[in-house]
């Protein structure tokens, strides 16, 4: 009979060497060139450089008329027009002026703008009711940078103000890394699929939904294999579901229990264990393992486990960093353990200072804490006891296209 994995089976390592080793084994994803109109959210595979000076041209802010130094109350020769898209052919001499719109090439000669407001305009006169000083109103050519400026770094996310830098600097294609495909796997003889009838004891999959919309708002291509039952036979066909996937999420089945069988299968299909269980509260029993370039990153499957699993370990894993802020707790807190732990909070701005308050309970079967709450506070191990009004670590959940 095949041996049941048993608690001292599971080497705990630390959240920081989880995290080291996932570092060093972050699948590369490859390149692909993709429109810049499709590309919110990628990834770049490359410096990106400007294309062209921008401005392209030295060009008006402002409506008005483009000039050479005057006087107050000089009166000027209107001799022709320049607007945005249509240039204004010839020189303009002293005395002279051009009318001129937002946008549009200052013509040679000129190095002022002449607001509209600050003209009075008679057939073809213009009168200055306020002498411009040099270079007013002119936009230099490349004063917002210089053709082969670096516009966004390798590595970066693709925000829409890069967006619209890339398509002003001449790129209507970007060279972004591939989208992770990802495939997400449930186990549990509990579990049924949504829509289904279910018997007293059964609940509805629910952990792989939010993954999935996580893991799309991160940048993965994701496939759901569905739910697995606690069976060898039938877990061992899904594995054969698996090529062709960068990274594996299976929930659930990987704690203890008799009817978790997930690693024992992954271990005789071939995979090599890189860490088992994490030192981590909720989340203990994350695990990850490889074969060749495929990564296995198994979460717990009660909800908030699966929830700051996937925050802490498979953002990193995407490519993403997890950005910690300082925030000053609301409340007090007792000693921690010695599993690193991260508490679903609520962070406010409370007359400037970012308060945190965890929600009060915080068991791992629980889903609301996590649908309330912004935020993740670190509290590490055997850290505390901690007094109102201390500062500590927090993980914000929201405005970065997180889940749940
Ligand atoms: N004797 C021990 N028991 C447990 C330990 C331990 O160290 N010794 N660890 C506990 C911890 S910590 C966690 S976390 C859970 C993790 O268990 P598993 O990853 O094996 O997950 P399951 O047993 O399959 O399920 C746990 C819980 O979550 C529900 N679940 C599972 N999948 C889903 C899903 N897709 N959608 C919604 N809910 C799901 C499941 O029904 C269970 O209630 O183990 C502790 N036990
Ligand atoms: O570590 Mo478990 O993930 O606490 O509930």
């Amino acid at each position: 009979m095949r041996r049941r994995l048993q608690a001292t089976d599971f080497k705990m390592i630390s959240v920081s060497d989880a995290l080291l080793l996932i570092d060093q084994h972050r699948p590369d994803f490859g390149a692909e060139t993709v429109s810049v109109n499709d590309a919110f959210g990628r990834v770049t595979a490359k410096d990106i450089f400007a294309g062209l000076d921008m401005p392209p041209f030295k060009s008006s802010s402002m409506d008005g008329y483009a000039v050479q130094a005057c006087k107050l109350g000089e009166t000027l020769r209107l001799i022709g027009e320049a607007s945005a898209g249509i240039p204004f052919g010839s020189d303009v001499e002293a005395g002279e002026a051009v009318k001129i719109s937002t946008g549009a090439i200052a013509p040679n000669g000129t190095d002022r703008i002449l607001r509209k407001e600050q003209a009075v305009l008679k057939d073809s006169w213009v009168t200055v009711r306020r002498a411009p000083r040099a270079d007013a109103f002119i936009r230099p050519r490349a004063s917002d940078f210089p053709k082969g400026k670096l516009l966004v770094s390798k590595g970066e996310r693709l925000n829409p103000a890069h967006l619209t830098l890339c398509a002003a600097a001449n790129h209507a294609t970007v060279d972004v890394k591939r989208k992770p495909k990802v495939a997400l796997m449930s186990s549990g003889n509990e579990l049924r699929a949504l829509g289904s009838d279910i018997l007293h004891g059964e609940i509805f999959s629910a952990n792989a939904v939010g993954l999935k919309a996580a893991l799309e708002a991160w940048g993965a291509d994701v496939t759901d294999l569905g739910i697995v039952r606690d069976d060898e036979a039938e877990i061992r066909e899904k594995l054969k579901q698996l090529q062709g996937f960068d990274i594996v999420i299976p929930i659930g089945g990987a704690s203890v229990g008799d009817h978790d069988l997930l690693r024992p299968a992954f271990r005789a299909a071939g995979y090599d264990s890189l860490f088992e269980s994490v030192a981590m509260k909720p989340g203990k029993p994350c695990w990850m393992m490889r074969k060749a370039s495929q990564i296995i990153l198994g979460l717990p499957g009660n909800p908030a486990s699966t929830f700051v699993g996937a925050h802490v370990f498979l953002r990193p894993l995407l490519g993403l960093p997890n950005v910690f802020t300082t925030v000053v707790l609301a409340e007090a807190l007792d000693e921690n353990g010695p599993r690193e732990t991260y508490l679903r909070a609520t962070i406010s701005n409370r007359d400037g200072v970012m308060m945190a308050a965890p929600y009060p309970v915080q068991d791992s079967y629980r889903l609301l804490p996590q649908a309330t709450s912004n935020s993740l506070l670190r509290i590490p191990a055997m850290g505390g006891p901690y007094k109102v009004g201390q500062k500590i670590q927090a993980l914000n959940l929201h405005g970065r296209g997180c889940f749940w």
